[in-house]
């Protein structure tokens, strides 16, 4: 797909598959164009060009896409309640429209204070209100702008745990961020955005399996960065004895030259996805 506001490409000729009861994470900066892509698939916009199937129903498709609708729940980055009704009669609202079968089990989890005007709610009250109303009628797809935005962590942990146990129960979830750490943590799949372009589509362990190793050592005498480094020693930081960098040549090969040197303290890690971001968003 791709929308342009005027002179700007919100989404360049995105294209991407989510597959049927998996968490995919859509992760990008601010303005990246996650909002842009979630309101096209849901037909609140229209695409420029290209258009794509959301349970089978073509995004350009009105009477097929309400159609389906039903079977969608949807969290917005900033909920449509009308501010004077309570919580309650806000869901209520939504019970109307599409049912609310889960609705007391989901409050169990998510409880935000249900008699008072939606207008006094706190950001993560908000929130808890959408995740209510997003999942209590039992939805095959759920589609989440920022869904952790305003939780507070113990919050953020049992909506994460709860995503967990609804996609090990056939649910699909697509979800927007720009918290890598949750990306991280609860999604098979992630598709990076970066400028309205995708710039990465993978599972989680492939992305940070081809980005190599996190290698901290510290050697017994100042690093000779002339003789020490080599092509395959990517963002190199060095601090007098210390050297950090991301190794992604063969193991073996960093082994073997390790051991021409009096290693002190040695330290190998996966990367964070942090550290995957930055050659994505980094500067060059
Ligand atoms: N209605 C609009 N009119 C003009 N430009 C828009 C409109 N909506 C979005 N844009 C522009 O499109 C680009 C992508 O915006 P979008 O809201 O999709 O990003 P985002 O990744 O969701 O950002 P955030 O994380 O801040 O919500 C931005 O440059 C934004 O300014």
């Amino acid at each position: 797909m791709t929308k342009r506001y005027g002179e700007t490409v919100a989404n360049d000729d995105v294209s991407f598959a989510v597959e049927t009861g998996e968490i995919f994470g859509y992760l990008g900066p601010n303005g990246a164009g996650k909002t842009t892509t979630i309101r096209l698939l849901l037909g609140l916009i229209k695409p420029t060009s290209g258009t794509a199937e959301v349970l089978g129903a073509d995004i350009r498709d009105r009477r097929a896409l309400t159609e389906v609708k039903a079977d969608i729940g949807y969290l917005p980055d900033t909920l449509g309640f009308d501010d004077r009704l309570t919580g309650n009669e806000a869901l209520d609202h939504f019970a109307r429209m599409r049912g609310d079968e889960r609705r007391e089990e989901l409050l169990e989890l998510f409880h935000p204070p249900l008699e008072k005007p939606i207008e006094t709610y706190s950001s993560g009250n908000r929130r808890m209100l959408g995740i209510v109303q997003a999942f209590m009628h039992d939805p095959d797809l759920v589609i989440m702008d920022e869904p952790t935005s305003g939780l507070d962590p113990l919050k953020q942990d049992r909506l994460h745990k709860f995503l967990e146990e609804e996609r090990d129960a056939g649910t699909t979830v697509f979800f927007s961020s720009h918290v890598l750490s949750e990306v991280q943590r609860v999604c098979d799949r992630v598709g990076i955005i970066r400028d309205g372009e995708l710039v990465a589509l993978e599972d989680i362990e492939s992305l940070l399996e081809r980005s190599g190793k996190q290698v901290w050592v510290h050697l017994a005498e100042p690093v000779d960065e002339a003789e020490f480094l080599t092509d395959q020693m990517i963002d190199v930081e060095v601090v007098d004895n210390s050297v950090q960098f991301t190794y992604t040549g063969d193991y073996n090969a960093l082994l073997e030259h390790l051991v021409r040197y009096d290693v002190q303290n040695l330290d190998i890690a996966n990367p964070q996805l942090d550290d995957v971001f930055k050659h994505y968003y980094g500067e060059g």
